[in-house]
């Protein structure tokens, strides 16, 4: 029997162990190679004892206990002292397993665990079985700034979904190829061609408000702006007139906004699990993936048959040779893929500030009522024309009210990066290759030792020269919500511009404010904070039109 217990389960769960500790199989791999030990065992036992119930009920108990046992023998692997990060410290839990991250990213506590984590154990936090977070400003620069940045981690991996675009491509090398194609939708030239769209789309969504509002004037902003942005954002990836989804016009039947979100939670969530996201996103539990690649996919073949490919839409740009530039196009797989990240990466983000920035100066009115005096001196007529668009970033009050929000906002708990060969010393430490390392954005927005007074609350006033007093501390180089370097967000002039329009266009037009049975403390309860900004409970506000 012992002999028959040692040839199933412990030799086969060993050499598991060492194969899984050398060459990090994928899930899905994994789940096959288990299925068919199950079946070989069935068969095997059936063999001997002619009863099939008997043979699968005995090949049950035998990986049951094959599954005990490597989950034991890595449990105490990462926990001994000869784990590579022993020396780090950090939750016991955290050490064994990333599943309780992953847990925490799903209902958007994450940011917030990891910055106790740092309060309770310091700079470095062990804060998975192979991941430290390092909440020091001086690692921002070697992890994420220089030309020699790290790579990306297994965090950004897909699941089983194309891996061939911009968010997803990990190595450096693959991801400047990749790059190098979207670089033509971010130029200035390129975000001047959009400006009259920009336009048209925000006189629509203050008429979307305007026609949305119930008979006691209060209207659901948070949703009208996820519908104006993914609206702009279909535009600005498909091209003017092509067949894409017009939210602020039809609504939201198909739950365009809601299927990114989920997409989003569920990356956020078994990125910390890769192998796990091998298997469930292909399962049922990846619904919400498969349609947004679904959707991605229909948009591309009744794209590729209306337009022509020289346009300035993302979508121009991944089809076309372009003139002077020297890239293959994509092929059909990379361009759903691309078509996906274009549409949440930018349609999302943007909503998701935009509507926690105008919560905050709702919220602090003093700084609404500072705003508003602002524009309406910049702009006596009430509206801000093209040409005046490049000025709202001079307007100072505009641009502290933008950072704020986009400092309270920043939903990213840090962007994981790997460990190159050889190691690294970073904040004094040496690191191990091949360990994930990351900055958290969160912890940084949110220490006092960054931003002080208040440094929870939204008081644009401290990022002028006087601050809040004296005392202030504004340290600039720890505001990181478009991140840096290669794998830095390229929409930050596109997103600080659409900031910038919405913002004041909403102000410029209305009168707004809570109404009387809107609950603040509840909408920021309801706020899931984990990569994109998730609101449960939507910002609902009154909205009187001004006379101008
Ligand atoms: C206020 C708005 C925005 C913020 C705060 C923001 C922030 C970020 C951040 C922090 C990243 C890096 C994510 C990571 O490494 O995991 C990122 C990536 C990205 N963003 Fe933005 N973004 C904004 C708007 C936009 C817009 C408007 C677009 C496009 C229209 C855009 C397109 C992208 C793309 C394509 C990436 C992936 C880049 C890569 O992996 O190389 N973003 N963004």
């Amino acid at each position: 029997m012992s002999d028959l217990i040692t040839a199933h389960v412990l030799l086969p769960s060993l050499a598991a162990c060492i194969y899984f500790y050398h060459c990090e199989p994928r899930g899905h791999q994994v789940a096959l190679a288990a299925l068919g030990t199950f079946c070989l065992l069935v068969v095997q036992d059936y063999a001997c004892t002619g009863q099939v119930i008997l043979a699968i009920v005995h090949a049950l108990v035998i990986q049951a206990k094959q599954i005990v046992l490597i989950i034991l023998a890595t449990v105490s692997y990462r926990l001994s002292p000869l784990h590579p990060l022993a020396r780090y410290p950090g939750p016991v839990l955290d050490k064994s397993t990333s599943l309780r991250l992953a847990y925490l990213a799903f209902i958007g506590q994450r940011a917030q665990y990891v910055t106790e984590l740092h309060e309770r154990y310091g700079r470095i936090v062990r804060i998975g079985p192979n991941k430290l977070s390092i909440n020091s400003l001086d690692v921002v620069h070697p992890i994420y700034g220089s030309s020699q940045a790290y790579d990306k981690s297994e965090s950004y991996r897909p699941g089983l979904s194309a891996e061939g675009s911009i968010f997803f491509a990990r190595k450096k090398a693959e991801h400047a190829r990749i790059k190098r194609i979207w670089s033509g939708g971010f130029t200035s030239a390129a975000i001047r061609q959009w400006e009259g769209t920009i336009k048209t789309r925000v006189a629509e969504l203050i008429e979307c408000v305007a026609r949305r509002r119930d008979s006691r004037g209060a209207v659901n902003l948070s949703e009208c702006i996820q519908h104006w942005s993914f609206d702009f954002t279909g535009e600005w990836v498909l091209g003017q007139g092509t067949h894409h989804v017009e939210l602020m016009r039809d609504g939201d039947p198909e739950g365009v906004v809601e299927s990114g979100h989920k997409a989003i939670v569920m990356f956020e969530t078994f990125g910390e699990v890769p192998a796990l996201f091998d298997i469930l996103s292909v399962l049922p539990t990846g619904r919400a993936y498969q349609l947004v690649e679904k959707r991605a996919a229909t948009h591309l073949r009744e794209r590729i048959k209306v337009h022509p490919h020289d346009g300035w839409d993302m979508r121009s740009f991944f089809l076309a040779q372009r003139d002077g530039h020297n890239y293959p196009p994509m092929n059909e797989v990379d361009l759903n893929a691309n078509t996906v990240v274009a549409f949440e990466a930018g349609g999302d983000t943007t909503a998701g500030f935009i509507i926690i920035t105008m919560f905050h100066l709702l919220r602090y009115r003093q700084a609404y009522d500072k705003l508003k005096e602002e524009l309406d001196g910049a702009f006596p007529t009430g509206s801000v024309s093209v040409e005046e668009y490049s000025h709202l970033a001079e307007l100072p009050y505009l641009s502290a009210v933008i950072n704020e929000g986009l400092r309270l906002g920043a939903a990213f708990p840090s962007f994981p990066r790997v460990v190159p060969k050889g190691g690294a010393m970073l904040a004094g430490e040496f690191v191990p290759e091949g360990t994930m390392v990351g900055v958290p954005i969160y912890t940084q927005h949110y220490s006092p030792d960054n931003f002080w007074p208040e440094p929870r609350e939204f008081r644009p006033e401290r990022w002028f020269k006087d601050g809040l007093g004296p005392g202030t501390i504004t340290r600039q180089a720890a505001f990181m919500p478009f991140q840096s370097g290669p794998f830095g967000c390229p929409g930050k002039a596109l997103g600080l511009r659409l900031m910038s329009v919405v913002i004041s266009t909403l102000v410029l037009s209305y009168d707004l404010s809570f109404p009387p049975d809107f609950d603040p403390e509840a909408f920021l309860d309801g706020w899931i904070n984990t990569r994109t900004n998730i609101f449960r409970i939507s910002l609902r506000v009154e909205a009187k039109r001004r006379p101008w």
